[in-house]
């Protein structure tokens, strides 16, 4: 977790109240404590279920947050081609095993007629809202890229994701390193040559 997420994310949800019901979380995670064999009791662990609690109020505060409200800030600019925003890291659960992936989103739309665009970080942001969430990864690329064509309807989208998935490293399988690739694409992006040039602009690092 970095500076960056633990500040953005405890200020949204003291702001937001946050509507996630940290004492049955706390109930919850004693109970796990005990059916694993340990002893929820001792020193260690006494504060654990308190800490996880506080931490699943962040891993799943995107639930209670609005894609819309993010990308409600938008400008015009003479801008009529793709603007992309590559490299954006991130961290999701998987809902099938509740154990972290992570990876970057790229994100590149081209702007309405009107040349309307939102902020660079809005972009970021928007990833937060669907990877803090139980997830899986298909899901999220289609969810960031419908976000972007509902709130700021541009002539096309194009979310890019690549993540490792630690139900895939640390159990089952264990291929520790294994990237799962998705994409998303939508209007004018799908030309051959827009989604190529999207494309290499995306994998050139
Ligand atoms: N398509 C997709 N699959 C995922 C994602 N995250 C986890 N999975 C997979 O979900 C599947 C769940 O399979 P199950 O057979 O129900 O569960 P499991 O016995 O724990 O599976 P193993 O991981 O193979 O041990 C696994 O193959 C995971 O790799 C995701 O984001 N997308
Ligand atoms: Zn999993």
């Amino acid at each position: 977790m970095t500076e960056f997420d633990d500040e953005v994310f405890s200020a949204a949800l003291e702001a937001a109240g946050s509507p996630v019901d940290q004492p049955r979380i706390q109930r919850a995670v004693r109970e796990i404590l005990a059916a694993i064999g340990e002893d929820p009791d001792r020193e260690g662990l006494v504060e654990t279920p308190k800490r996880v609690a506080k931490a699943y109020a962040e891993f799943f505060a995107g639930l209670h947050q609005d894609p819309a409200e993010i990308l409600s800030t938008t400008f015009a600019i003479d801008h009529e081609e793709l603007v992309l925003v590559k490299d954006i890291p991130f961290y999701s659960t998987c809902e099938h095993h509740l154990v972290p992936f992570h990876g970057s989103a790229h994100i590149g739309y081209i702007p309405s007629a009107e040349g309307r665009v939102t902020g660079l970080s809005k972009l970021a942001r928007l990833v937060e809202v669907f990877a803090r969430r139980p997830q899986v990864q298909e899901r999220l690329t289609t969810q960031i890229v419908e976000a972007l064509m509902t709130h700021l309807q541009p002539k096309g989208a194009i979310v890019v994701i690549e993540c490792e998935h630690m139900c895939m490293s640390m159990r089952g399988v264990r291929k520790p390193g294994a990237k799962t690739v998705t994409s998303a694409v939508r209007g004018q992006v799908r030309d051959p040559a827009t989604r190529a040039e999207a494309m290499s602009l995306i994998l050139g690092r």
